[in-house]
């Protein structure tokens, strides 16, 4: 059973001892883990101290080249390592990696006029990953990436991770966030369909960085992953589900 677990950079402070206790317990039911986590209130707060201004465009920060720099500090240089450092103390075997590692993310831009340096997934090195589960290894990648120069490109993590889950064929993704799941007037929704997600985006109910995550959900599910779930740290929350399947 292979897991992709995107874990949020509004929830990162708060994974601990539950969370870790959650990761250990899928771990002894057989889940291969693969983490990808992003970092976007990190970036935000360094931008902010080095006085470069920056926009987001629905969930998707506009990345000129002056913000890259300070984009691959923050994720690769910063989060990335701490969270590595984290886990291992809580027992794991976790080994940190960007999207520069063996060109894990091989991008495109996606639209360099609206969005800067801002990567699309062409190819991700599923090769590299697999040979990470086999030794036992728990990958934990930040959303750095690279264009076809091999130049630096920033990513929105929720769509490096459903390239990860793509790439090894994935059982399973869950992202993780600072919120429960996919809320409608504060109520947590319990499954939620195509359908329905396109009608809480068009009525504003699901807007920002919910957006970019709702869209990869509804992509893993489209590429053949049976488990799709939106949530907190307890891991228990939205389930991304077909017209068909909807509870
Ligand atoms: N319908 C919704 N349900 C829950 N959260 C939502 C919804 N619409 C927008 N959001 C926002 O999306 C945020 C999660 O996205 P984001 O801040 O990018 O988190 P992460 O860092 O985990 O990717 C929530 O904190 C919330 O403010
Ligand atoms: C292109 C783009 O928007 N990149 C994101 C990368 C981090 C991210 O996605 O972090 P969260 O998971 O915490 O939202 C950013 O610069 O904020």
């Amino acid at each position: 059973m292979r897991h992709v677990i995107k874990a949020g950079g509004s929830v990162l402070s708060r994974l601990n001892t539950p969370f870790f206790e959650a990761l250990k317990q899928l771990t002894s039911i057989g889940h291969e883990i693969i983490i990808v986590h992003g970092g976007g209130p990190h970036i935000s707060g360094r931008l902010e101290e080095c006085g470069i201004p920056f926009v987001k465009v629905d969930g998707i920060r506009v990345t000129t080249k002056k913000a890259m720099t300070i984009v691959e500090e923050t994720l690769a240089g910063n989060v990335n390592t701490s969270f590595v450092r984290t886990l291992n103390q809580a027992g794991f075997e976790a080994v940190g990696l960007s999207g520069y590692d063996a060109n894990l993310f091989q991008c495109t831009l996606l639209n360099e006029e609206k969005y800067g340096l801002v990567g699309k997934v062409e190819m991700t090195n599923g090769r590299l990953l697999r040979h990470m589960l086999k030794g036992g290894f728990i990958p934990v990648i930040c959303s750095v990436g690279v264009d076809e120069n091999g130049e630096p490109v920033n990513m929105n993590a929720d769509a490096a991770a459903e390239a990860v889950a793509r790439a090894v064929s994935a059982d399973q993704i869950t992202f993780v966030s600072d919120v429960d799941g996919v809320l409608h007037s504060g109520k947590l929704i319990a499954a939620a369909t195509r359908m329905q997600i396109a009608s809480l985006m068009h009525d504003g109910t699901i807007y920002g960085g919910m957006i970019p995550k709702v869209e990869a959900a509804l992509n893993c599910l489209d590429n053949g992953i049976e488990k799709v779930c939106i949530s907190g740290p307890a891991l228990n929350g939205t389930l991304i589900v077909k017209e068909e399947c909807a509870v």
